[in-house]
């Protein structure tokens, strides 16, 4: 079979980057288009230097049109506004969507999800293995804890991250949401500041640090009465997240429209 042609969107980023080195190691996918915002200064730079790799011949565009035509997917890690850009090019082309990008408000999803009749996307807010296994993992816990246990989310990112909660975060405290049956935007407390009042029964709560190079830090801790009970995600490489998005885009390649999670992709759905 040909390998995969795939592009990389925000190719001149933190992941960008990194996910054009794992796609020079990966067999069976090769770099066909690096995608950068309108304006950027690195237009027109060699994808593969700006990755430390030789020059690979695909310059940094910011025209998806153009450089998709024999695209056969887009790695998507940005930002909304781009990722939401680049969805209705995607499907028209029928490429594979691998979406990374956080920090989506709702009627953002809902722009995703009204093109997967015909798209095909796979959205994570982490797309390592680990970080899909604890969230099962939450969401079992969450079902045998009754709610004297306070499910309390903290994660730790870099100094850049522009985005809190991160979307792991979410992700957890989806399934967690999951496990009591509850719906999280119902039951979350985001950023707790001053005289806060005591904490709501059966809340989901979110704290964010940010500082130094941290890659990503997620912990659950379901708080109890006599007892606490944490379990923990630590990314060493964002390599882990650019190789579990080539594992997504493989996956993905030639099944039907519709909104794959990387637990689909991980054989992890319920
Ligand atoms: N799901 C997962 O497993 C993971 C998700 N992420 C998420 O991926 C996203 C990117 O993270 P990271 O690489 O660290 O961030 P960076 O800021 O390093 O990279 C984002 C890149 O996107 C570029 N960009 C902005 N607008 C556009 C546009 N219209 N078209 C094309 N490119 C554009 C930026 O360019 P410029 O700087 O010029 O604006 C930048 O180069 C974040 O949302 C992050 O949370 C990160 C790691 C893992
Ligand atoms: O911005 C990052 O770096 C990361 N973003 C994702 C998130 O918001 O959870 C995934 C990972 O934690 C790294």
């Amino acid at each position: 079979m040909a390998d995969m042609r795939l592009i990389v969107a925000g190719a001149g980023g933190r992941m960008g980057r990194t996910l054009t080195r794992v796609i020079s190691e990966t067999p069976g996918a090769v770099l066909v288009g690096a995608l950068e915002a309108p304006g950027s200064e690195l237009l027109g730079k060699d994808a593969g230097v700006l990755a430390g790799l030789p020059a690979n011949g695909v310059a940094l565009s910011a025209d998806l049109w153009s450089m998709s035509a024999g695209a056969d997917g887009i790695l998507d890690f940005t930002v909304p506004a781009a990722t939401i850009a680049n969805v209705a090019i995607a499907a028209e082309r029928g490429l594979v969507h691998v979406i990374g990008t956080t920090g989506m408000s709702q009627s953002d999803d809902a722009v995703i999800r009204s093109v997967t009749d015909r798209a095909i996307v796979v959205k994570s807010g982490n797309m390592s293995l680990g970080v899909n296994l604890l969230a099962a993992l939450v969401k079992r816990v969450a079902q045998s804890l009754d709610q004297s246990f306070d499910i309390e989310i903290l994660e730790l990112h870099h100094k850049s991250k522009i985005d809190a909660p991160s979307g792991t975060a979410l992700m957890l405290g989806e399934a967690a949401a999951a496990g009591r049956k509850i719906a999280l935007d119902q039951h979350w407390a985001r950023g707790r500041d001053g005289l806060t009042g005591a904490r709501r029964a059966g809340d989901i709560g979110f704290a964010s640090l940010r500082g130094g190079t941290a890659a990503g830090d997620h912990s659950v801790i379901f708080a109890g009465p006599s007892e606490r009970i944490t379990l923990s995600h630590h990314a060493e490489d964002r390599a882990l997240f650019a190789q579990g998005a080539l594992k997504a885009a493989l996956w993905a390649h030639g099944k039907k429209p519709g909104m794959y999670s990387m637990a689909d992709v991980l054989g992890l759905s319920d």
